[in-house]
């Protein structure tokens, strides 16, 4: 078992690869927290959450203290999440969403005149493209709000010190911003609901959270409704943002070229998985054990935290065919590429991400009108700004159309 480690600040990833070298697939490396580095351990921690396992959530940044938070209530949680699920949209609105997608990415990457791309108008980007999935509607004073919301939890989350509430005025109007986004969305969600008929089909992710029932009673309160969608689309903004941002980081440093044999989906898909493997928005998680558990003969005793990374086992040369330490979409286009529980960029299990869909249509999306467009970003190798969305550092990027 390994100590607790100086450098894990500067460079998570490196120091638990460091970590497992030495000590092997399974290690603490500070009390009640312990690393899986083994893919079926990852894989039975995720797959057994909500009953062996559990996740293991930070403090949210300052919410509306006097509402009950929907994600502190698994049971209704895991009932949105079930009902608010794109497929069951149907076929009319998925083929209705893709050119509103690529129009919204097209308008983004071409927007004459700008200066260069920052990780803020990804986030913008991705919602204007896919934000329309989840409330139809979602325009003007309901994304001004959203906006504010967002553009201020980001800046309090790369702040450095956490000042108390009544020091910090940063914290009060994160506050007030945040009142003022649920509140507009339980304004929304209300009156969709006042003329909402059934009968129709639906036609977003709130109709489809609206139509649920329990028994003759509306499964979910607009405030349930409200806090689905909003925790929704806090992840589309800042998850499918950097996931943006990523992928034009990786246009810029790598040759991705379409080999003339592969034809234009199959490599954009293959550009998305390679761009997820190599760099992950999510690079750390975790879940609490709720019984001991035994992983390789070690006992990990219940309530310990055992720590899960993606990008540790993306980049373990134990679970891929070819060489993980070069970037090469390719891979993707052979069978039995990896170990089946080595790939994880949205998690698995009951709480895998609720956006993968949505977040591959995006950056699919993306990847083909890339395939016209060069990306200039800061010279030199991509480097990352960790965190619990772990985006590129410093990130700026420069789109052109190819002559
Ligand atoms: C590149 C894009 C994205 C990546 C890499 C990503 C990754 C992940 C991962 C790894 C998790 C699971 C974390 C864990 O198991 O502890 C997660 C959860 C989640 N994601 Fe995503 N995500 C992305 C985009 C999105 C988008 C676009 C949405 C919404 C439309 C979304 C919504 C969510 C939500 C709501 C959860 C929490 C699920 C739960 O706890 O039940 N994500 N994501």
């Amino acid at each position: 078992m390994g100590l607790p480690p100086d450098d894990f600040d500067r460079d998570p990833i490196a120091c638990l690869k460091r970590l497992r070298n030495e000590y092997g697939d399974v290690f603490a490396f500070a009390p009640g927290k312990v690393v899986l580095a083994h893919p079926a351990w990852v894989h039975w921690a995720l797959a057994r959450t909500n009953r062996e396992t559990r996740v293991d959530a930070p403090t949210p940044p300052e919410k509306i203290a006097e509402r009950p938070l929907l994600r502190d209530r698994v049971e209704t949680w895991m009932a949105t999440r079930r009902t608010a699920q794109w497929h069951r949209l149907g076929r009319e609105v998925a083929e209705r969403t893709a050119p509103v997608i690529r129009s919204s990415l097209q308008r983004f990457l071409d927007a004459p005149g700008r200066s260069p791309i920052r990780l803020a108008d990804c986030e913008h980007a991705v919602l204007d493209a896919a934000g329309g999935i989840f409330v139809r509607d979602l325009e003007c004073d309901l994304r001004d709000a959203f906006v504010a919301v967002g553009d201020l939890l980001l800046q309090a989350g790369s702040a450095s010190v956490q000042l108390p509430d009544w020091l910090s005025s940063l914290t009060r109007r994160r506050r007030r911003a945040n009142d003022a986004w649920i509140e507009a969305l339980i304004a929304h969600v209300g009156a969709r609901r006042a003329i909402r008929d059934a009968e129709e089909a639906p036609s977003d992710l709130l109709d489809l959270l609206l139509d649920a029932r329990d028994g003759d009673r509306p499964a979910f309160s607009d405030l349930e409704v409200a806090q689905s969608l909003s925790i929704n689309l806090e992840n589309l903004y800042t998850v499918g943002g950097t996931g943006l941002a990523w992928l034009l980081t990786a246009h810029a440093a790598h040759d991705l070229a379409r080999p003339e044999e592969v034809g234009r989906e199959d490599w954009n898909r293959a550009v998305v998985r390679e761009t997820l493997r190599v760099y992950p928005a999510v690079t750390l998680t975790s879940r609490i054990l709720l019984e001991d558990t035994g992983f390789g003969g070690v006992t990990v005793p219940a309530g310990d935290s055992v720590f899960l990374s993606p990008l540790l086992l993306h980049t373990d040369p134990r679970w891929w065919r070819e060489d993980p330490s070069r970037f090469d979409p390719a891979r993707w286009l052979a069978s039995d590429v990896h170990d089946p529980h080595a790939y994880l960029p949205y998690g698995a299990g009951p709480r895998i991400c609720t956006g993968v869909h949505i977040s591959n249509a995006v950056l699919e999306t993306a990847a083909d009108l890339l395939a016209d467009r060069t990306v200039t970003t800061r010279p030199g190798a991509p480097r990352r700004q960790w965190g619990a969305v772990t985006a590129p550092k410093r990130f700026r990027a420069v789109v052109a159309r190819r002559a």
